[in-house]
């Protein structure tokens, strides 16, 4: 990849090629920083990619924001008549773009949006008269162009984009990442021939915007994985051709890694209009730097189940959010009464948002924390509208900063144990590495099903195939415990999250399978069709130990439902729970 092309004083361009059959890549490019974002901060400038598919019906997908519109809708202008466009697929919006689409729309009035339902809700709301143009999809949907152009289209929500939409066109065996295995990064060379040198800015792009949300962004790998691309077409960077395993490879070790890390930060917040979120990415940005793994929660989009399970496990968290009308958005007030609820007040606590005159949320939060004697890693942060370079610098410092006073509180408490102490705890952390699959058991009694959690489960016998299962007596355990009793095992898939539904805190409600697809297993118990595979089994043989009882069984037949995907793993830190 050429060096000479990084000339700052070059003008913005829209940059034209062929990128497959009936396919062009317009690229509307910056060779200066384009926004003051922390993602942007390597300076290396960015392209907007955008492309055009012209079979029998012809598609634009993602054009760029507002930055480029001009010079783009000339560009594309030269392409074809705007007049013929048939689709515009999007995948995400954002306020940026709705400036282009505006003008796009007004240019070519026949035109479908195409775009996720989260979409489709926040465009309708924005623009009401667009209502009848705006088609959402879901996952499996798909669109047929004519000339072999099957476009099959995913759903990728994650925290930071939650209407996120990949496309994969079968013809030319494309797949349309949007912000996924991208990079800001100016050059002419249209693909990543030279990958290595991408490195960094691909590293860099990962951990500013995709680090905070890695368990999202793995269970996005899984549904992208199902289609045989032979290239990504990202929203950012170079078309990756090149090193299309290489990069899906670094993206799962560097979501693993992230995970791996020792201390881990839940950031909730909410952001109506993206003031907020700024912060919290910057502030993200400085706890990554720092070697901290962070669990970004986008309230608007979790449930309290999930919110539950990131403050329990999460060593320090921060709380961010506008003032709207007076108060903290109704989420907000939510996260913050599971936070309140939840035991450990040892934990180191964090605050910030945008307001624009009074923030009174900021307050709000601030002293609920206090009063119930969470120590602070910062000092809160308030910023009025939009934060400035040197507003999301001082966040990312603050990150930093609370990820120092973390390390430090924790060595303390550390050191604070005396050596039995730490000796007990030492042989519980060794216990806890033992690792199991994740499996929902369910059984029945008469016409009333019921499903348990549970990781204490291994294969036992090969001949008869059989397991070993470990439930205590709250599990349910009356109705599998005897011989000739029935269960199945449900084998979970990782990345999809079923265990929600079934873990001690959900607030689902009182019947898990109202909401989960279930078919029901020759020996009468509920086979979860989001499972990755089942077992139907009889149990053989019991023992009580302990706590316990152990139950041998016998599977009786099985299947998997999934090719693709692996097994749910529960990881542990301590083998005094679960
Ligand atoms: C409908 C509405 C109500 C608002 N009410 C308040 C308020 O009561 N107090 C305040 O300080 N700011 C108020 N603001 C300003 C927002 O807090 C400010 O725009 C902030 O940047 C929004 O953050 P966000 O982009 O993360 O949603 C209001 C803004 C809107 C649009």
């Amino acid at each position: 990849m050429s060096t000479a092309t990084l000339t700052p004083n070059r003008s913005r361009d829209v940059q034209l090629a062929e990128i497959g059959t009936n396919t062009l890549i317009l690229r509307s490019r910056t060779w200066e920083r384009l926004k003051f974002e922390v993602e942007y901060s390597r300076q290396k400038g960015t392209t907007a990619n955008s492309y055009l598919i012209q079979a029998d019906k012809k598609v634009l997908i993602d054009p760029p924001g507002e930055s480029f519109t001009e010079i783009f809708l000339a560009q594309l202008a030269q392409q074809l008549d705007l007049t013929t466009l048939d689709y515009i697929v999007l995948g995400h919006v954002n306020p940026n773009r709705r400036a282009t689409l505006k003008v796009l729309l007004s240019l070519a009035p026949q035109v479908t949006l195409i775009c996720s339902r989260a979409a489709a809700n926040a465009l309708k709301t924005a623009f009401p008269e667009w209502e009848s143009r705006i088609q959402a999809v879901r996952s499996e949907d798909t669109l047929d162009l004519g000339q072999g152009h099957l476009l099959s289209f995913i759903s990728v929500p994650t925290p930071h984009w939650v209407d996120g939409l990949c496309t994969y066109d079968s013809a030319t065996k494309i797949l349309y990442t949007d912000k996924f295995f991208g990079a800001h990064i100016c050059e002419d060379a249209l693909f990543d021939e030279d990958w290595k040198a991408l490195d960094a800015e691909r590293r860099y792009y990962f951990d500013c915007l995709h680090a905070p949300q890695a368990k999202q962004v793995e269970t996005a790998l899984d549904k992208l994985a199902i289609f045989a691309a032979k290239s990504y077409a990202p929203a950012h960077g170079p078309v990756v051709r090149y090193s299309l395993s290489r990069f899906t490879y670094d993206y799962r070790q560097w979501c693993q890694g992230q995970k791996s890390q020792e201390l881990s930060v839940a950031l909730l917040y909410a952001s109506a209009y993206g003031n907020t979120a700024i912060l919290a990415q910057a502030i993200a940005q400085g706890l990554i730097e720092n070697g901290i793994n962070v669990e970004s929660i986008n309230c608007e989009l979790a449930d309290a189940a999930e919110i539950t399970r990131v403050v329990e496990a999460c060593d320090g968290l921060i709380i961010g959010s506008p003032t709207l009308g007076g108060h903290a958005p109704t989420q907000i007030q939510t996260a913050l009464g599971i936070v309140l609820a939840s035991g450990a007040k040892t934990k180191l606590a964090g605050v910030f948002g945008s307001y624009g005159w009074s923030g009174e949320a900021i307050d709000l939060i601030e002293s609920k924390l206090k009063d119930a004697n969470y120590g602070l890693g910062f000092e809160t942060i308030r910023v009025r509208f939009s934060p400035t370079p040197y507003v999301l610098q001082q966040c990312q410092d603050a990150g930093a900063t609370f990820a120092q006073n973390l390390k430090k509180t924790k060595k303390l408490r550390t050191s604070r144990l005396v050596a039995t102490e730490a000796q007990v705890d030492r042989t519980e952390q060794a216990v806890g590495r033992i690792i199991g699959s994740l499996c929902v058991v369910t059984t029945h009694d008469g016409d009333n099903h019921k499903g348990i959690l549970t990781s204490w489960v291994s294969q036992a016998t090969f001949n008869p195939p059989g397991i070993m299962i470990a439930i205590a007596q709250e599990q349910n355990a009356d109705l599998m415990r005897h011989p000739g009793d029935k269960f199945v095992l449900n084998i979970l898939k990782e990345g999809r999250n079923v265990r929600r539904y079934f873990s001690r805190h959900s607030s689902l409600g009182e019947n898990p399978f109202a909401n989960l697809p279930t078919q029901t297993a020759e020996n009468g118990c509920l086979i979860l069709n989001e499972a990755l595979a089942y077992l139907e089994c009889t149990v053989q043989n019991q023992l009580e130990c302990g706590d316990r009882y152990l139950i041998y069984a016998v599977v009786n037949s099985g299947e998997v439902l999934e090719n693709d995907g692996f097994t749910a793993i529960q990881h542990r830190k301590s083998g005094s729970q679960y």
